[in-house]
This record gives C-alpha cells, structure tokens and sequence, in this order.
C-alpha cells in the first residue's frame, strides 16, 4: 500500500479562503475588522520567519495585522504591560505571544494576563478548560489543524483507536481532548510509555508530536492507518552540501508511506494548518467578543 499524502498546504489555503469571506462579511454586515497582534520577544531566527508568515497571511484574510517586536531584554513587568495594553484595544481581537519566551520571563504569567476572549492560542486556563466540556471558543491551533485535517481524510472519527505520541499542554494534551470529543478511543503515549512500537501499532489514527526527528518507524505504523506528523526538526542534510539543514518530522515518512493509508508530510502538512487556525480562531473571537456566533466551519 502506498499512502496517500495529506496535502496540509493546500487544505489551509482551502481554509484561508472561507476566512477570508467570514472577514468579508463580519465588515460587511457588523463593520468589524478582526485583529490579530503577533508579540515575539528577542531575534531567534526561526521564530522571525514563523511571525513573519503569520502577519502576511492575516493581511492577506483581510484581517488587521499589528505587530510588536521587543528586544530579547525586555522585562517581564514591560511584556505584561503590553500585553494588558492589547487587552483593552478594541481594535485587537487575538493576541499570540510567540514562544519560547526568553528565560528570564515566566511564560505562564504570561500567558494568565492574556484576556481568554482574545487568546487566539488557546494557552489560557479558562479556554483549556472550554475545550474539555465543549464550550464555543478559540481551540488550540495544531489540534484543530490536525482534527481538520483527519475528518476531510476519514469522514467521522467516531470508535476510531487514536493514538497520541507526546503529552505537551500545546499539542498532546488538547489533541487527546478534541479527539475524545469526536467519538475516538484515545490512548496518549509519551517517553515513559511501555513498548511504544506496539502501543502505535494498534493505532487506526497516530498523531505523532514528541519533537524527536524521524522516530516512528513504518514498521510500527498498523496497515491503513492515518498518520498526522506534527513534528518539525531541522536535521543536517550533508547531501545537499556542507552546512546545509532539512525539516523532518517526528515519523519516518518514507517507511510510514509504505504501510498508512494516508500521512501528512514535514513541510507542508501540519505547520501551514496551524498558522491558518490561528486566523479561524480571531474569527471565532472577533466574532463572540460582538456577542455574534462564530462560524461553525471554522471551529471544532
Ligand atoms: N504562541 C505561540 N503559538 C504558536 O502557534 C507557536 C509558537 N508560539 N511558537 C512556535 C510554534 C511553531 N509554530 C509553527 C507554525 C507553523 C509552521 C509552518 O508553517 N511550518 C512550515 C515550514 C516552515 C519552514 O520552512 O520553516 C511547514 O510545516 O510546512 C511551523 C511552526 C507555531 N508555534
């Protein structure tokens, strides 16, 4: 069997463009501009290229883009300061502070100043706790790209083993959660877990996120299985010349490809969803923030 790959670059462009005509009409209708405020602190490059994506993408939606770059020093009391500033800006309907966050800020204070009706990553206690009982709001951004993704490929999840490699509040421990909520036997392994291989094996859906290139192997991967890589590692390439980096994922793709039913490759599976569910979440607040329903095609 040769999987079929999961086209995640094109299933977001696909996304952007219903954003784009609920941004239309939220103007249209209720003349309201959703906007997003993208806050990285410090120069890591990677991050840049990442912030840098997300304010073209939310300009291109037709959404408001703000922008604040604070140097790698800023303090904890100067971010917080900021962050209670967007807070209280009417024009700004979700807020992402970029992580990692220098050493010397504590992310989770942070993240407790974000106002929940505009925390657009969904990292807020009071919308971590929405998501478990299925209250409307903004869902954490990989997990639903990565559930998009699995119900345009399976249709209903329901009674579906899914089998989720890593336990991280950002993706493990949300995508445990969404997955239930479809109906899904849910199984979270992670680096302690007994005889991994056999744990994936029994998987009809492995969503891998350990941060560990290349770590599932195919032989692991149970025959029509699909496999959603959440992984991004930047690996040396010595074949493309000296010096030179590639992106993996957490699985072996080629080997994967060989078994699954359907795999999502590194780059351009899960990564492009992410940034585009960060657009449909700003909908979503822009659009509960005005006391309206959020479009239903653009949550979970
Ligand atoms: N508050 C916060 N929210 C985040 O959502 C958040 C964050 N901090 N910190 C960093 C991680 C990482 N992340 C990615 C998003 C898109 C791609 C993406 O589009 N990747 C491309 C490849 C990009 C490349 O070539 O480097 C792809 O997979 O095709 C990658 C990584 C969001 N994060």
């Amino acid at each position: 069997m040769t999987a079929k790959i999961i086209d995640g670059k094109q299933f977001a462009e696909n996304l952007r463009g219903r954003i784009a005509e609920h941004v239309a009409r939220l103007k249209a209708e209720h003349g309201i501009t959703p906007g997003l405020a993208v806050v990285i602190v410090g120069e890591d490059p990677a991050s840049q290229v990442y912030v840098a994506n997300k304010a073209r993408q939310t300009a291109e939606v037709g959404m408001a883009s703000f922008k604040h770059e604070l140097p790698a020093d800023t303090s904890e009391a100067d971010l917080l300061t900021l962050v209670h500033r967007l807070n209280a800006d009417p024009a700004v309907h979700g807020i992402l502070v970029q992580m990692p966050l220098p050493k010397h800020i504590d992310a989770n204070k942070i993240i407790e100043a974000i106002y929940p009706a505009k925390d657009v990553d969904c990292f807020t206690p009071a919308n971590v706790g929405k998501v478990q009982i299925g209250l409307p709001g903004p869902v954490s951004c990989t997990p639903l790209g990565c559930l998009m993704l699995l119900r345009a490929e399976l249709g209903s999840l329901e009674g579906k083993h899914a089998v989720i490699v890593g336990r991280s509040n950002l993706v493990g421990k949300p995508m445990a959660q969404l997955l239930l909520r479809d109906n899904c036997t849910v199984t979270v392994a992670h680096s302690r877990t007994q005889n991994l291989p056999d744990v994936i094996r029994q998987a009809d859906i492995v969503v891998a996120a350990v941060g560990r290139p290349q770590m599932i192997k195919g032989d692991w991967i149970k025959p029509g299985a699909a496999v959603i890589d959440v992984g991004i590692n930047r690996i040396a390439a010595p074949e493309k010349g000296e010096g030179k980096t590639r992106l993996v994922g957490d699985v072996d793709t080629a080997a994967a490809s060989e078994v699954a039913g359907a795999i999502t490759p590194v780059p351009g599976g899960v990564g492009p969803m992410t940034i585009a569910c960060l657009l449909a979440n700003t909908v979503t607040t822009a659009s509960l923030i005005n006391g309206l329903i959020p479009p239903s095609d653009l949550t979970a």
